[in-house]
């Protein structure tokens, strides 16, 4: 409960509250100034001359400029707090993420994308824009009456204020009927996007399998799905329009017609038209009803749904690494680990690590399917917390709190290599966007892959395609590897580079890594006795420890 408060209270700004107000304030003195006109167009009427006109303009061009203030204001208002959720959002994602490695407990990327974009403009139109402007709509009614009953008749103003509790319990009936229908229709879209992310994903996968007309057609049942609860919601929508503004509209503008007959005795034609057009101002609420249904409700089902993200607990015990011991720091070295501990929830994976890789060493990791090796690289390139011990990389502490900061410290390659659309050079510039040719050229000289992207018609300049579809594997894993020597972190982490490449690729790698200079630490994770072989210690990853291996002179 406190912390649905707590996340309430910071996907709502202090600033996005005071913007709500000013958006109120703006809707009321707008509406004042309406019923400022219609009143001096009552005092024209009782020969109010010259004076009631000028008045009526003023109140007009106010009226249109306080109106203009609510859209211009709320729309800032919206886009400034679209922008800090959409950070805030990211930022619990990270978080998620670095403490247990895979999808944050289970949230589909569909589904934080949704969140950031329909579900985020969603909350903010309704927060920014729509809140403040009910609330205001919410009180005309009330200042109406009181100026009915102080400053033309009371009699008037009480009984209108009888029907205007109408109002209220009417808005609340037609919000229990559809608030089903709003919920279904945010259910559908989030189903939908999660499926097009799947199949976009899964494309190659998809066609191989030949199961491209399925797909198909079952994307097209949840479109038609998707787009039946839309269209139930806007039916909605229309039948409250059609009931509460015509009905009530109705029925409020002539009993009070019928009231102004019976008063005629004490009201002056004027007041009597202007007590007519004020009503108009007491279904204001009624306007706001209108919009309820795509603003208010899919805001409120968008809130819902960030709030229950931000109060998702994070996988795994907390950490309880604190970075002090600056002493302890050895500055020769450039990862050490002392008796570092992780348990992704199940069981404790590592159970008290030492680890010291030199600068400029060369040392391998082996162990088991499951024994925790890339538990350990985690924790090492920042994407895992380390649970109590100590650890470092590159002489500085890994601060549990501030893993962003160890992430930049290392360059990894994977077991295979995701390629970006896009040209090689724009690849390798993801490691270092200032990067040159001269250097580009001699990252990929130093990775063995540059005499054959020399060969390729359009060198730097080629485009990979979707999925790398142009290059190999083994090319992919050596730009890889070469996007890692360009991004100027030394301490290079391997993690089985060689094992889905063909046997010609494997040996230029294991040279290229070979060859490299001292200046670069590398710590690997790897089966292969050739790459065993060029390391200068291996250690071995068992029941959660690491023991030395002898290696073969
Ligand atoms: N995010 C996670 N949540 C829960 N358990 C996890 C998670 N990641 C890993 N594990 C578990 O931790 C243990 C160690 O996994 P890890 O991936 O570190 O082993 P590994 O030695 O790298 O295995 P492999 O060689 O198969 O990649 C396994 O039992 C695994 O199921």
């Amino acid at each position: 409960m406190a912390n649905a408060r707590h996340n309430r209270e910071s996907i709502i700004s202090p600033q996005g509250r005071r913007d709500t107000i000013v958006v109120g304030s703006f809707r009321l003195a707008s509406a004042i100034c309406i019923a400022g006109t219609l009143v001096s167009i009552g005092h024209m009427i009782d020969g109010g001359g010259r004076t009631a006109l000028v008045w009526a303009i003023i109140f007009t061009v106010a009226a249109g400029a306080f109106a203009f203030g609510e859209l211009s204001w709320g729309g800032r208002a919206a886009r400034a707090e679209e922008r800090r959720l959409r950070i805030l959002l990211l930022k619990r994602q990270h978080a998620l993420a670095t403490a247990s490695n895979s999808d944050p407990d289970g949230t589909p990327p569909a589904r934080l994308v949704t969140m950031m974009t329909d579900n985020t403009e969603r909350l903010t139109e309704y927060r920014q824009v729509y809140f403040g402007a009910t609330l205001a709509a919410i009180m005309i009614p009330f200042l109406i009456l009181f100026y009915i009953g102080i400053a033309i008749d009371p009699v008037v103003g009480f009984v209108v204020m009888i029907l205007i509790p109408l109002i209220p319990l009417g808005i609340r009936g037609f919000m229990l009927l559809f608030r089903k229908a709003s919920s279904e229709s945010r259910k559908q879209r989030d189903q939908l996007s999660n499926r097009y992310l799947d199949a976009i994903r899964n494309l190659n996968t998809i066609r191989l399998l030949g199961a491209g007309k399925r797909i198909e057609e079952e994307l097209g049942r949840q479109g038609e799905a998707n787009r039946g609860a839309i269209m139930r919601l806007l039916a909605g929508n229309q039948i409250v329009i059609i009931v509460m503004d015509g009905l009530f509209s109705l029925i409020l503008i002539c009993l009070t017609a019928g009231l102004a007959i019976m008063r005629s005795d004490y009201l002056t034609p004027g007041e009597s038209v202007a007590v007519m057009l004020l009503t108009v101002l007491l279904l204001e609420p009624l306007q706001q009803v209108a919009g309820f249904f795509y603003i208010g409700m899919g805001g409120r089902a968008s809130q819902k749904a960030i709030e229950s993200y931000l109060a998702s607990q994070t996988v795994g015990p907390s950490a309880a690494v604190t970075p002090d011991a600056g002493s302890w720091i050895n500055d020769r070295l450039d990862v050490q680990l002392e008796n570092v501990h992780y348990d992704h929830g199940r069981g404790e994976v590592l159970r008290g690590v030492d680890l010291e890789v030199p600068r400029g060493g060369r040392v391998a990791i082996v162990g088991r399917s499951g024994a925790g090796k890339s538990t350990l690289m985690g924790i090492i390139q920042g994407t895992l917390p380390p649970q109590n011990g100590h650890a470092a990389v590159a002489g500085r502490i890994i601060d549990p709190q501030a893993l962003t900061l160890t992430r930049s410290l290392s360059a990894s390659v994977a077991q295979s290599t995701w390629m970006f659309t896009g040209t090689i050079a724009d690849n390798l510039r993801i490691a270092r966007q200032e990067a040159t040719e001269t250097e580009m050229w001699d990252a990929l000289e130093r990775a063995q892959v540059a005499d054959e992207i020399a060969r390729m018609p359009h060198r730097l300049d080629t485009h990979l395609g979707e999925g790398a579809a142009v290059i190999s594997g083994g090319q992919a894993q050596r730009i890889s590897l070469a996007r890692a020597l360009l991004s100027g972190r030394r301490l290079l982490l391997l993690d089985e580079p060689t094992s889905h490449v063909d046997i010609e690729s494997e040996a230029r790698i294991i040279d290229a890594v070979a060859n490299l200079p001292r200046d670069w630490t590398i710590l690997m994770i790897t089966h292969r006795p050739s790459l065993l072989r060029i390391a200068d210690a291996a250690y071995e990853l068992k029941e959660g420890k690491l023991g030395r291996l002898e290696l073969a002179a």
